[in-house]
């Protein structure tokens, strides 16, 4: 059996015990689990020697080198939970789109999807498409011991502003004339897409994920009446799609206040919070039932170790009253980071909630 128990008769493992699946099932625990979106990457000298001359994409596919920056900031930090060292667009590339991740740009598409026959670049994911997935993650099960992994995708929405854009973007102009102007050829875009996600979802889960986070980052740039009549539904679907396996379901966007009862609507087991709306605030706009994640704000790391002893403590008294909490940033660490406030800050939150 692998490190996750099923919802029924599980067997404890030092996974299925750890602080980090715990909080996500709002158990109690002995410390707040800590892990940090972008753990992994430019803010660790390690990962820029490993990375050097390799192109983003195709260090993704190569599983000795997934595994060994994924353990990176683990064995540096002592975080509580892995990510999967990978990016968004890995499955759209792993199924044939014509896309690249530009260094200090972001994901660049060929061929933007505009048009009903432009959907026909999508086609389905399978497990043979991201082979390397399933190796790399069966790697890192055997390296983590009781650490959880994460794994994640982009959620639809997130996914769909790039490829209609054709690269990162500040407005969605395009994809939200898609949206507004052409309704069925979006919802049809964001299904494909979400089956594409709950594809590349599943396959992580079975090589031994322990949980999984859909990363719908540019989603606060949509009124709540729009989320949930063009986004919402294509999110659930892939919340859904892997409800069965049991392994808590993490929810994740940007400047989404607004948004955060219907992101819990959509499924999740955690919904996270950016900085901008406090954990108890956020935890009466998710509603009961889920626990949260987040919200130190990634710039407070640049303001010296004080700043980030008392900032981190207004976060964790604003989640004195949650029923589970994973302490994170707001959204991921900055490339020119401290690494050393990273791993201090990890301490710090140990130290203040060891119970
Ligand atoms: C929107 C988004 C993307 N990718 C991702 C998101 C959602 C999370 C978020 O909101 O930040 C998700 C992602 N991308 C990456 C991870 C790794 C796992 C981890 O969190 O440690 C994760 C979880 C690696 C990466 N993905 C990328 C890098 C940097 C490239 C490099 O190191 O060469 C890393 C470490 C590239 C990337 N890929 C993307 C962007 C905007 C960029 C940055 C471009 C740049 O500033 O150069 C798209």
């Amino acid at each position: 059996m692998s490190a996750n128990a099923s919802p029924s008769g599980h067997q404890p493992t030092a996974t299925y015990d750890s602080a980090f699946l715990k909080a996500c099932r709002r158990e109690p625990v002995p410390h707040t689990p800590v892990w940090f979106m972008r753990q992994a990457g430019r803010s660790l000298p390690e990962y820029l020697k490993v990375r050097e001359g390799i192109p983003m994409l195709e260090s993704c596919m190569r599983p000795e080198l997934v595994t060994e920056i994924t353990l990176q900031p683990v064995r540096r930090h002592h975080v509580d939970a892995a990510i999967y060292f990978s990016d968004i667009v890995v499955p759209l590339k792993a199924i044939g789109i014509d896309l690249d991740i530009k260094p200090g740009v972001g994901p660049v598409v060929e061929r933007p999807i505009r048009s009903r026959a432009d959907l026909a670049q999508l086609r389905d994911l399978t497990p043979e498409d991201v082979s390397y997935v399933t190796e790399a993650i069966k790697l890192l099960a055997a390296e983590l011991g009781g650490t959880p992994l994460i794994g994640f995708a982009g959620a639809p929405f997130t996914l769909a502003s790039y490829l209609v854009e054709g690269g990162p973007s500040r407005t969605y102009e395009n994809a939200k004339a898609m949206m507004y102007g052409d309704p069925e050829l979006w919802a049809d875009l964001l299904d494909r897409l979400a089956e594409i996600t709950a594809a590349f979802l599943r396959v992580q889960i079975e090589a031994g994920a322990s949980a999984v986070q859909l990363f719908d980052s540019w989603a606060g740039a949509l009124a709540p009446a729009d989320y949930r009549r063009s986004v919402l539904p294509a999110s659930a679907k892939v919340f859904d799609a892997v409800a069965g396996y049991g392994v808590p379901r993490i929810h994740f966007g940007v400047g989404t206040g607004e948004l955060l009862g219907l992101m819990g609507e959509a499924g999740a087991d955690v919904v996270g919070v950016d900085w901008r709306v406090p954990l108890d605030e956020a935890a009466r706009r998710v509603g009961p039932g889920k626990a949260l994640q987040g919200n130190l704000d990634p710039t407070v790391l640049f303001a010296g170790p004080e700043a980030v002893r008392t900032k981190t403590r207004e976060v964790l008294d604003s989640a004195a009253g949650l029923e589970g909490h994973v302490f994170n940033l707001g959204h991921g660490v900055l490339p020119s980071t401290d690494p050393d406030a990273l791993t201090r800050l990890v301490e710090y939150v140990h130290e203040q909630t060891a119970r």
